[in-house]
């Protein structure tokens, strides 16, 4: 890459998405094109207002370079490459359009780099399939970042965030190393952010899933804050341990150790005196789909297929699958009949 600014095209800007295209921009390494659904209007009219524990209080009416309905067809429109597509939807890989396919037309193939900054476990499969030429970055972020209105942004856990590349079968591991830690230096060129580059990207993502299979799920069954989960107790005890102990099983069968005192840690991590609902519990209660599948379904998946027992992520994939078909329905994409093939009509 020369020394001009890197493009770079963000397919969802809400919370994580919002912070990455600013910091991204005031970096001054980079020039985001920002593709927008619901907020589009808002935005384009009013910019954005953030609310940023990194970057400031009170940020108004702010935009990216570019903000876009459609992710732009670089061919048809004779537009340069993008040299990483950064993706920050909520990964529900159960709902279509997928994500490969909402990119295409942007993605130059051999050349744009495509980082998912997204939870969740075996989200890089689908690109692999689509785009073999192309490197692969996983992100995995502990910021707490919320959109709460469209175009007002809340940023009130600092931006931290592990990167590294994830194995690509088609990509040299010399060519995915370099991406990955160009687009930290990119990413990060305002110096106020904690990114670091990691290697081994799977045992970042099992930790993370700790939390996330966990306090995620039980969040958005309850519809409950993690306060209020600790307060109870049984809550703690009856199912988020459980859970995370099952998923400290799955990840020990691909060798990945996760030390008890983390699960501990994690259980206490939410600072006390501030009320959090994770991103899945804010999905359900905004009438959203979830994200189920990266979540609670590959890993169970993963789990099982190595012997490890996971009775309480099974139970936990049942009542999130209701779920989201209840949301499925009240969007339209199911219709409640029975299917020839049911043998409970
Ligand atoms: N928020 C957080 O604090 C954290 C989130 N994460 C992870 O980061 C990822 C992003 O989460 P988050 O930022 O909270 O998600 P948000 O729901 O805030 O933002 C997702 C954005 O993607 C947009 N979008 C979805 N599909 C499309 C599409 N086809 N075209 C254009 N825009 C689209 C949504 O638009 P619309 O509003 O129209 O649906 C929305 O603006 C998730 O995987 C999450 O688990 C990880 C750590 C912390
Ligand atoms: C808990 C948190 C905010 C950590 O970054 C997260 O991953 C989520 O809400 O999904």
């Amino acid at each position: 890459m020369s020394s001009a600014k890197a493009k770079v095209l963000i397919l969802g800007t809400g919370g994580v998405g919002t912070m990455a295209a600013y910091a991204l921009e005031i970096g001054g390494k980079a020039e985001v094109t920002a593709i927008m659904r619901s907020n589009y209007e808002a935005v384009e009219r009013n910019g954005i207002n953030i609310n940023s524990i990194d970057h400031g209080h009170d940020i108004k009416g702010w935009r990216p370079t570019t903000i876009r309905k459609e992710v732009p067809n670089v061919v048809e429109e004779g537009l340069p490459s993008f040299d990483y597509i950064l993706i920050t939807t909520k990964n529900v890989a159960d709902i279509p359009p997928s994500v490969a396919a909402i990119i295409e037309p942007a993605v130059t193939p051999g050349k744009t780099s495509i980082v998912l900054s997204q939870n969740g476990l075996n989200i890089e499969k689908p690109l692999i399939a689509k785009f073999p030429t192309n490197p692969l970055i996983s992100s995995v972020s502990m910021i707490s970042v919320t959109e709460t209105g469209h175009g007002n942004v809340l940023h009130d856990f600092p931006d931290a965030q592990t990167i590294g590349p994830f194995n690509s079968p088609g990509v040299s591991a010399e060519i995915s190393e370099a991406a990955a830690r160009q687009y930290i230096n990119i990413y990060n060129a305002c110096d106020k952010l904690s990114l670091t580059y990691e290697a081994n990207i799977l045992e970042t993502r099992w930790r993370k899933l700790l939390y996330n299979a966990s306090f995620n799920s039980v969040a958005a069954i309850l519809r409950m804050d993690t306060l209020r989960m600790r307060m109870s107790e049984h809550i703690i005890d009856d199912l988020i341990r459980p859970i995370m102990l099952e998923i400290k099983a799955g990840a020990h069968a691909y060798g990945i150790h996760l030390a008890d005192e983390t699960l501990e840690y994690l259980i206490r991590v939410d600072p006390i005196g501030a009320p959090f609902k994770p991103s899945m519990c804010q999905d359900i209660e905004k009438g959203n789909y979830i994200e189920l599948e990266t979540i609670i379904g590959e890993p169970l998946r993963a789990g099982e297929a190595k012997g490890v027992s996971m009775p309480m992520l099974r139970t936990v994939y049942g009542l999130l699958k209701g779920l989201q078909l209840k949301t499925k329905e009240s969007k339209g994409l199911w219709t409640s009949e029975f299917t020839e093939s049911n043998p409970y009509q």
